[in-house]
């Protein structure tokens, strides 16, 4: 899942550690080396700690090396807003073995990951993002809590990455659990995507975690769209609310809502129409739906393996009808990873789910801070 993203964030860190003229931590003394790994981590502690305060240090440092011209050219490098380290900090990185990088360190690799990320299909305003956020972090003062070049790269496209990928995240066991039940969901998205599949997949994640739930066929729209719905209800044992094609998708739902509440289920299913021509004809049927059941959550259901395509259908379907979240299918045959990247920024809404894989046990819980740590780690 996602590996050539993945190959192309690691390109990005080799690219620094090669090419940036960095300042690795200096090398340790002999004694140092051999004392032991409890003493090495105090002594990490102690660092730490001495630079979450270096803003303030910076004084005492100097002077109690007895540098008083280092103390003042250390207070003008302070009230320097430009990003670029003086030959006094840089000095003093070095001693000090923290890494200093210069931004015209970074313009090559930086250039090089923005085409990366557009190659797989992160949306333009969601790498612009990234880019930003990775600058920041690389020169600004987070640099001061890491020891390598690799790990300072790590930490900022970590901190890049989640802050586009959990915009919007809620808890979604949380809100089921919470909700006045019957809860009603209702999924949109183009056909063939796997929105029907990933009904029948959600409707066993939730029976996995104790809750009922029944589906209904608001897709009225498409011959043979009961039936294969039908073969999901049939395979899982779950009752089925259809109407004939060409009937109201509104009153299908509405319909599955009154059999729940009739039956004790806590969960609604609703699937919708994907076909439809104009958005005008989405927001009338979605707005039908939305003022007849009222459902609890909308949500939008797309394949990763559409990248660029599946960002830009998230937002006009979120334009035209809001959606509460989104599922991308699929994941397990995307590479690219631009729409599990991207979704989130461009809708402001998150992703819950990833299908990967055909069977019904094949749906994740998106958790952003995993993907994050998948996406950087060695494997
Ligand atoms: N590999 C993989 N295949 C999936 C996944 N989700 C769905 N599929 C497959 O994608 C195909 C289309 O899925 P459907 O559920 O029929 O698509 P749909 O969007 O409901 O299509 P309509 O019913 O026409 O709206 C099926 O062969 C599914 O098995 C997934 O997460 N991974």
């Amino acid at each position: 899942m996602f590996d050539g993203l993945k190959d192309k964030l690691s390109g990005f860190r080799k690219d620094v550690e090669e090419n940036a003229d960095v300042e690795e931590p200096a090398e340790r003394d002999e004694t140092e080396a051999a004392e032991s790994p409890a003493a090495e981590s105090a002594e990490a502690d102690r660092t730490a700690e001495s630079d979450d305060e270096a803003s303030d240090a910076d004084t005492v440092e100097a002077s109690a090396s007895g540098d008083a011209t280092a103390d003042a050219a250390d207070s003008s490098d302070d009230s320097d807003d430009d990003n670029e380290p003086s030959t006094f900090q840089r000095a003093k990185a070095f001693a000090t073995g923290r890494i200093i990088i210069e931004e015209e360190d970074l313009e090559q690799p930086l250039w090089d990951l923005e085409m990366a990320l557009l190659e797989s299909d992160v949306e333009m305003s969601v790498a612009e993002r990234i880019l930003d956020t990775v600058r920041e972090k690389m020169l600004g003062e987070s640099r001061k809590q890491v020891e390598t070049t690799g790990e300072l790269v790590e930490s900022a496209l970590h901190d890049a990455l989640l802050d586009v990928i959990a915009v919007g995240q809620f808890d979604f066991k949380e809100r089921i659990a919470e909700a006045d039940k019957p809860v009603t969901i209702v999924f949109t998205g183009v056909n063939g995507v796997g929105k029907t599949t990933s009904i029948a997949k959600l409707s066993e994640w939730l029976a996995d975690r104790g809750y009922s739930s029944v589906m209904a066929n608001g897709d009225t729209y498409r011959a043979g769209a009961n039936e294969q719905i039908q073969e999901h209800a049939d395979r899982l044992d779950r009752e089925l609310i259809s109407h004939d094609q060409g009937g109201d998708p509104a009153a299908v739902i509405y319909d599955g809502v009154e059999y729940a509440e009739a039956h004790d289920i806590d969960v609604v299913l609703g699937d919708t129409a994907g076909r439809l021509h104009t958005s005008d004809d989405l927001m009338a049927q979605l707005e039908k739906i939305d003022r007849v059941v009222d459902p609890d959550m909308t949500l939008f259901v797309d394949e990763a393996v559409a990248g660029q395509d599946a960002v830009n259908r998230a937002k006009e379907f979120n334009d035209a009808a809001e959606i509460d979240g989104a599922i991308l299918t699929k994941a397990d045959a995307d590479s690219s990873g631009g729409a599990a990247i991207s979704v989130a920024y461009v809708t402001g809404k998150p992703i819950l789910f990833l299908g990967t894989g055909q069977g019904y046990d094949d749906i994740t819980l998106f958790e952003p801070e995993e993907l994050v740590e998948s996406l950087l780690g060695e494997e």
